[in-house]
């Protein structure tokens, strides 16, 4: 198996009495793109910055693309490219000519840099906006050409913290499928820090929910989903046409299908936990008893779902200090 590009073993890094990163350990590989998840204060642009070689580690070590980033930072700064939340141009200067300078602080002959730049602006989607001063970019330009200063040295790993702040909605999908397109044609490594759920659970092919210094679950979304609702993976919402009266008279019948787990009924929709899919079953069991269905929709466990269940879990299991994190979640979830 290839030697994973970012390796970081018993990270950790305090601040007085603050623990911002405890013992993390976190493994990627070549061509993923990895999701860091927290809320604020996690710990997650102090990992960021070690990975960087920006801040010493208190203990552990980051190693990245095979080199130690405290003691080889310089190293480490060549394959890596970093965008923060918002990025800073020269607003006189066109977006051309802020690329280009960008290109030759990194170091790309005279004779080339020209020819990169048009090329990253075009494969990020502003090529025709080259020639425009930066002071006219909205917000979500400027993240664009922010990608595209990371993009012009050619870098094997991009670190991207909080890249879609601000940004409207459309432009945040567009956003996240340019790095998607650009990780899947180039097979660049993606660590993409954020605490917008949906966001990361679009574009991730792994994540990790971090919280208070420590990596709490790590998987892809699916696997997590899997582990976490074992009972519940195939659930099936029946819709009808009128209310289903109380008591029902077909609840018994219904549990009686052969791999009905559980019946939930409210107003007009009955909700049915099976141990496999039978909603072909189902919904013949609805039309036979000459119940009209109107909708039929399955449920799919997403991150939100995970990340409520997961602390759900952790607070059933311990009655200690858990306040925390109930606090953290609602903090996660205002965003
Ligand atoms: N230079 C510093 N000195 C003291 N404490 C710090 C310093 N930098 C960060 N911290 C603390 O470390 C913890 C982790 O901060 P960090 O910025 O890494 O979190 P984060 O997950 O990136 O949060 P956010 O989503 O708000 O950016 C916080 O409690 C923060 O206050």
């Amino acid at each position: 198996m290839e030697k994973p590009i970012i390796e970081l073993r018993g990270l950790t890094k305090c601040y007085g009495s603050l623990k911002a990163v405890d013992n993390l350990d976190l493994t990627i590989q070549k061509g993923e793109i990895f999701g860091l998840l927290g809320p604020n204060g996690a710990g997650k642009t102090t990992t960021i910055m070690m990975m960087l070689g920006l801040t010493e580690p208190t203990a552990g070590t980051a190693t990245v693309c095979g080199y130690n980033a405290t003691t080889n930072p310089i190293a480490v700064k060549r394959k890596v490219g970093y965008l923060p939340d918002s990025v800073g141009f020269y607003d006189s200067m066109t977006a051309l000519e802020n690329l280009t300078y960008i290109g030759r602080l990194n170091g790309i002959p005279e004779a080339e840099v020209k020819d990169r730049a048009f090329e990253v602006m075009t494969a990020i989607g502003l090529r025709d906006a080259a020639d425009k001063k930066t002071s006219a970019f909205s917000r979500g330009m400027k993240q664009r050409l922010g990608l595209a200063d990371v993009l012009i040295k050619q870098p094997e790993v991009i670190i991207l913290d909080e890249p879609t702040l601000g940004i409207d909605p459309s432009g945040v999908k567009e956003f996240l499928k340019l790095i998607r397109q650009l990780s899947r044609q180039h097979g660049i490594t993606v660590l993409l820090s954020s605490h917008h759920l949906h966001q990361v659970q679009q574009v991730c092919d792994r994540v990790g929910i971090f919280v208070g210094g420590k990596m709490l679950v790590e998987g892809s979304v699916d696997k997590l989903s899997r582990s976490l609702f074992k009972n519940e993976t195939n659930v099936v919402s029946i819709s009808l046409a009128e209310a289903v009266p109380t008591p029902w008279e077909f609840e018994d019948d219904l549990h009686r299908l052969e791999r009905v787990q559980r019946v939930a009924v409210t107003d007009n929709v009955v909700e049915i936990s099976c141990l496999s899919d039978i909603t072909p079953s189902l919904v013949r069991f609805f039309v036979h008893k000459g119940l009209d269905v109107t909708g039929v929709h399955k449920k799919e466990y997403g991150l939100d779902d995970i990340y409520e269940k997961y602390f759900e879990n952790n607070l059933a299991e311990s009655n200690t200090n858990e306040k925390p994190n109930r606090v953290f979640q609602k903090s996660f979830f205002k965003k």
